[in-house]
């Protein structure tokens, strides 16, 4: 089967057209509790850096002050458990999700998971949210093809533990491929596969690579919090419209490229504030 490599020329155009700030969608984070939302804060800030209209953090309320003092462009709302989730959902205008990043791990956490996924809307799971999926196989079925799952190596062997067991510590590109489509397949979701190679899934087969090797060697991303800017600058390509493995690839690409325009010193919080420089260079 072939995969596609994700180069500069690949990607689709990133353009902003002509428009007021809803028709370039509504992303909404969803933030753990008080001392955990410095990572949803993060990838709420890649996706209005990549060009989302509208970026609103859902916070429950023991978080909320904590995460008033820290944002500004960014909106706040209350969602304290699934059913104060189901209500922001209401706003059918709220058109890509993102849950994981700092999300937790207890039962409101797993509530807000099974509402983002049943919403049927566009998403990203991350972090904790792979966590919670993997312990409850009732998430896994509910996944479909507008759910962008993007696990580290730690989190697809908790997810996957069939598909993982064949692949080891470190391996070949060509085995880490086939297990993200396997795992692709297995979930009905994209699967983006972290790490220096990079590998997408979509569940019908089509897959794609990212090597941030050679000249786009990038060591100093390995560094807390770059997987959470990841998810948000996915979340926001989903809200401007493009389709969940298009917005996967070129999230992938983007994010090697604002590590690469930055250089050593690198950390997280300098991603989302390096975009604008690297959409630049792509034009207009
Ligand atoms: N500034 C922040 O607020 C940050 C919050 N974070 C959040 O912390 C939560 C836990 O995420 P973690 O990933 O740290 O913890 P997890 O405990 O879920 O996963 C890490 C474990 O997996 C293992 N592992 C195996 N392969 C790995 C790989 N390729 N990459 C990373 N770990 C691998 C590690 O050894 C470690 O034991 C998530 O919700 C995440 O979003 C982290 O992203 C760090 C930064
Ligand atoms: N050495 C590396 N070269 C290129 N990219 C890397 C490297 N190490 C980590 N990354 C990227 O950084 C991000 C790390 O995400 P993750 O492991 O979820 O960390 P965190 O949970 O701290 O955000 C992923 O996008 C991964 O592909």
């Amino acid at each position: 089967m072939t995969i596609q490599t994700i180069t500069r020329d690949s990607l689709p155009d990133l353009g902003k057209a002509l428009g007021h700030k809803f028709d370039a969608g509504h992303a909404l984070v969803l933030s753990g509790g008080p001392g955990r939302t410095g990572a949803a804060r993060m990838a709420a800030r890649g996706a209005l850096r990549v060009g989302a209209g509208l970026v609103t953090l859902g916070v429950p309320p023991a978080a909320q002050l904590e995460v008033a003092t820290q944002v500004t462009a960014i909106m706040l709302r209350r969602a304290g458990d699934g059913a104060g989730l189901r209500a922001l959902l209401e706003d059918d205008r709220l058109n890509a999700l993102c849950a994981g990043p700092g999300l937790g791990l207890d039962d409101d956490a797993a509530q807000k998971v099974r509402v983002v996924v049943q919403s049927g809307r566009a998403c990203v799971l991350d972090g904790d949210a792979l966590t919670l999926i993997a312990r409850d196989n009732s998430l896994m079925d509910a996944l479909h093809a507008g759910c962008v799952l993007t696990p580290h190596g730690g989190e697809f062997a908790r997810l996957f533990p069939g598909i993982a067991d064949d692949l080891g510590a470190d391996p070949a590109v060509e085995a880490k491929a086939e297990a993200t489509r396997a795992a692709a397949a297995r979930s009905g979701a994209v699967v983006l596969f972290k790490g220096p190679e990079t590998l997408i899934a979509h569940p019908d087969g089509r897959s794609a690579l990212h090597a941030a090797t050679g000249e786009r060697a990038v060591p100093w991303m390995a560094t807390a919090g770059a997987g959470d800017v990841l998810a948000g600058i996915i979340t926001g390509l989903l809200a401007r419209g493009f389709d969940p493995i298009e917005a996967a690839k070129a999230a992938t690409w983007l994010h090697v490229s604002c590590a690469l325009h930055f250089g050593p010193g690198l950390i997280a919080e300098d991603l989302p504030e390096t975009l604008p420089a690297v959409l630049r260079e792509l034009g207009p």
